[in-house]
């Protein structure tokens, strides 16, 4: 059996993505909602989807005691805390879906993993797909990152679907930075566009975005080639495109003077986190202090862009 945490709308994606072909719990905290939903078949973070039978929505966490496979599918800054109140589980595999790295210790999501949950084999799932294309079972592919590669072949084997195509690699570090970073490149695309800067801007954020991944990723051991695949390159792709994406959406708004929407925004914190990760490297990330320090309120897009432009000239 599959066990999901988190009921969001990511949750419910996956849920419904595997709960087409076998049985799959989706545990959320809030019980009365979990109540609606298994009685209506659909959650309130994607209501437009319906759960298939084969999915069992619960708040008790002992329903995940069976689960082989457990998804962490919630907030990055949530994730240790909640894993941390809700006891032990004792899942073969647990496969984080969270984009991010946590502030403070600077962990991504599988360091959480290893410390919360020893006895399982810690894996990563990322890369571009939005909740309600894998609610609908649209063609989707996904990066999953586990380092022991007997593992990573029995999930991979266990979780792809005929729409969801699963690519497996070794490299946990890259693929997890790579889904972590793409989130602030996005709220800085979102602030050029609503800022009226136009699709050349966009085009130069999301390249040299690209580049401050990679030096990042590489100076913590991860394969450069890794974030030109599905977790890094194909994610930016979508992200930094569509206003369907929170974290482009936070952008846009800020770029438009306007109020951010109430939304899970991982880029935000990630910003921050991702910027004293660099200076313990030794890395320059200028995009990510623009967004840190635009998303905190301590500067407007134009002070942002006017950091980014008056750089030293160097070489590509
Ligand atoms: N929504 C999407 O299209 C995608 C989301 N993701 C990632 O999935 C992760 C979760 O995002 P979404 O599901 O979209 O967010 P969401 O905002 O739809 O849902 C978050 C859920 O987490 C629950 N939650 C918050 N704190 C909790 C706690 N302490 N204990 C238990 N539950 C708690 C909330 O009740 C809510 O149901 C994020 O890291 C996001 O980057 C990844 C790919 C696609
Ligand atoms: O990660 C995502 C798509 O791959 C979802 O993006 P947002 O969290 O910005 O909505």
């Amino acid at each position: 059996m599959i066990g999901i945490l988190g009921a969001g709308a990511f949750g419910t994606g996956l849920a419904c993505a595997w709960g087409r072909q076998g049985p799959v719990t989706l545990w959320g905290r809030d019980t009365a909602a979990m109540e609606t939903a298994q009685r209506d078949r659909s959650t309130p973070r994607l209501p437009a989807a319906t759960l298939p039978d084969a999915v069992r929505a619960t708040a008790d966490p002992a329903d995940l005691a069976e689960a082989e496979i457990l998804i962490l599918a919630l907030p990055m800054q949530r994730l240790d805390a909640a894993l941390a109140e809700m006891g032990q589980f004792h899942p073969r595999h647990a496969v984080a879906a969270c984009k991010g790295l946590e502030l403070g210790s600077l962990r991504g999501p599988t360091a959480i993993l290893r410390d919360r949950l020893p006895g399982a084999i810690p894996a990563i799932l990322s890369g571009p797909s939005f909740a309600a294309d894998i609610a609908a079972g649209l063609p989707t592919a996904l990066s999953l990152a586990c380092a022991d590669e007997a593992a990573c072949i029995a999930l991979q084997t266990a979780l792809s679907t005929p729409t969801l195509r699963l690519y497996r690699t070794p490299d946990v570090t890259g693929v997890e930075l790579g889904g972590a970073l793409k989130n602030v490149v996005a709220i800085a695309c979102g602030a050029a566009i609503g800022a009226g800067l136009g699709d050349s801007a966009r085009a130069a954020l999301m390249t040299r975005g690209m580049a401050e991944m990679t030096r990042l990723a590489a100076a913590l051991g991860a394969a450069p080639q890794t974030l030109s695949g599905l977790s890094g390159l194909g994610d930016l792709a979508l992200t930094c495109a569509s206003p369907q994406s929170r974290n482009f959406a936070l952008g846009l708004a800020l770029g438009r003077g306007e109020p951010p929407p109430d939304a899970t925004t991982e880029g935000a914190a990630t910003a921050r986190a991702a910027l004293d990760l660099a200076a313990r490297h030794d890395v320059e990330m200028p995009i990510a202090a623009a967004v840190a320090a635009l998303v905190a309120g301590e500067a407007s897009v134009k002070d942002a862009i006017d950091a980014l432009l008056s750089r030293d000239l160097t070489t590509e």
